[in-house]
């Protein structure tokens, strides 16, 4: 069973490893220790298959809002989070987006753009209109939650992203493949000539040990 790989992205303090926990666990835990990337390993079911899952819940120490390459190339999907009460976040969470929506990938990367803190709506600076606008200009999935006080959401929110993280796993394991197999066309092509040129000179070999001298030297 191969694994499906989430990568949370997002500004300090936003709730990325509280929304992950409420996900994995249902439950809502206040405080985390956030000063290095974490990765919670666990096992999903969807429409009757069960996935091995790995979300990586980033520390954001990066200045520049920009995924690094690796996390492109470890993930199948992205969460960005932002707290809805912070226009701060919000900026950081769209440079990420654009930042993923640039980047060279030969996949489509799912993308699920999460504003979290809606049990605090009435500090709300950030308009969920503009949460809509950024998924729409981008093509990523939209929710508004809160981690503080219910599991649903998130659960439909992660769960939908990961259906398309697995298509995209599924598409990333077929160009591999490909990849693999022509590789292994080009170099059974290449032994075909070079083994036969071995061969002819071998048989050169031969024949002039065969020859007698005047023949080498005429
Ligand atoms: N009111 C409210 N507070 C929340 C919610 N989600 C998280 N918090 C609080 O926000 C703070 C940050 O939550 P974390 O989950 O640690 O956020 P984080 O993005 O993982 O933080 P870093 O790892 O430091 O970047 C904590 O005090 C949480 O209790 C929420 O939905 N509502």
């Amino acid at each position: 069973m191969s694994t499906i790989r989430i990568a949370v992205l997002g500004d300090k303090n936003v709730g990325k490893s509280a929304v992950t926990v409420r996900f994995l666990t249902k439950r809502f835990i206040g405080e985390y220790n956030s000063d290095q990337d974490l990765i919670y390993r666990s096992r999903i079911r969807q429409e009757d298959t069960q996935s091995d899952i790995e979300i990586l819940d980033t520390c954001s120490r990066r200045e520049d809002h920009s995924p690094s390459e690796s996390h492109v190339q470890w993930a199948d999907g992205f969460i960005i989070v932002y707290d809805l009460c912070s226009k701060d976040t919000f900026e950081y969470a769209k440079r990420t987006v654009e930042s993923l929506h640039r980047m060279k990938s030969p996949f489509i990367l799912p993308t699920l753009l999460i504003g979290n803190k809606l049990d605090l709506t009435h500090r709300r600076t950030v308009d969920v209109t503009e949460g809509h606008e950024v998924a729409l200009e981008y093509g990523c999935q939209f929710y508004e939650v809160s981690a503080a006080e219910t599991f649903k959401p998130i659960n439909v929110a992660y769960q939908g992203l990961l259906r398309d993280a697995k298509v995209t796993q599924q598409q990333r394991s077929s160009i591999l493949r490909r990849r693999r197999s022509s590789l292994m066309t080009v170099s059974k092509k290449l032994g075909s000539i070079f083994g036969k040129k071995e061969n002819e000179n071998e048989k050169k070999r031969t024949l002039c040990d065969t020859l007698p001298d005047f023949a080498l030297s005429f």
